[in-house]
């Protein structure tokens, strides 16, 4: 079996996906080092919330294969999968999804909570972090008294506070607008740069494309313009020794 090359550490190699015979994904291969922001951009059903979930082993592809560092993240059981994001990966959605009942703090140390960390220290990780935010004095607040951009905020911290190897975020900025839209990507790109974390960012904006490092294209399931020559092979080059 291919073991990935020890630079990336997020890899994909050769995923297809046919849900009902749909072809979603068709051959779709990429890599993601670590430190490196990797925006998978394109039109809307191209395929980006399916690669992100194939990545993170919430869906198994029908073909091909994941890994992470030199873990097979395909050939690993359900519960193995789920052990392997509660440890490894950050997720962050294109809507807040947050628990109403739990104030902004408890909602981003929840992650840590369910690892098993202590509470004292999980809620400094969380505090710390809706600190870096701006949102410190927000931090006893419920959900429905933040705004929409404060929570989507809680959200990014939630996912940076658990300390993640790696960061999905499926389209994080969709539902924000100007300088709010700026302010979360903003955030979420330095907190990721600062902590070293492997970024894959789905994206149809090229506002958010301009803070990767490198772009892969999707389109109707299929990477484009992805061969040698293409600015996407270019960024590669600059960025990873894998081919
Ligand atoms: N389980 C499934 N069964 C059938 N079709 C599916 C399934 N999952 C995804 N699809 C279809 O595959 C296409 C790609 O979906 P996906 O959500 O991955 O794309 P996307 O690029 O993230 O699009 P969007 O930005 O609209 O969310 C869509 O046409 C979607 O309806």
């Amino acid at each position: 079996m291919a073991v990935p090359p020890d630079n990336d550490l997020l890899r994909a190699v050769g995923l297809r996906h046919a849900p009902h015979g749909f072809p979603v994904l068709t051959d779709v291969t990429l890599g993601a080092s670590t430190g490196e922001i990797l925006a998978v951009t394109g039109p809307r059903a191209a395929g980006k919330t399916t690669l992100l979930r194939c990545l993170s082993g919430q869906l198994v592809p029908d073909e091909g294969e994941v890994w992470f560092a030199d873990m097979p993240v395909h050939n690993l059981t359900a519960s193995q999968r789920e052990r392997f994001r509660r440890e490894h990966l950050g997720w962050i959605d294109s809507e807040p999804h947050l628990v109403p009942e739990l104030s902004a703090w408890e909602n981003a140390a929840l992650p840590l909570l369910l690892r098993g960390t202590p509470r004292r220290t999980a809620k400094s990780a969380a505090l710390e972090w809706l600190d870096r935010f701006d949102l410190g004095a927000l931090a006893g607040e419920r959900p429905h008294s933040l705004a929409y951009s404060q929570r989507q905020q809680v959200c990014v911290a939630r996912a940076i506070a658990m300390e993640p190897a790696a960061l999905l975020a499926d389209e994080p900025t969709a539902a924000l607008r100007g300088p709010e839209r700026a302010h979360v990507l903003r955030t979420l790109v330095s907190a990721a740069r600062s902590n070293d974390i492997t970024v894959v960012i789905a994206a149809t904006d090229e506002e958010t494309a301009s803070v990767a490092d490198r772009t892969l294209r999707l389109y109707d399931g299929r990477t484009d313009g992805d061969g040698p020559g293409s600015p996407e092979q270019e960024g590669r080059e600059e960025c990873s020794l894998s081919v």
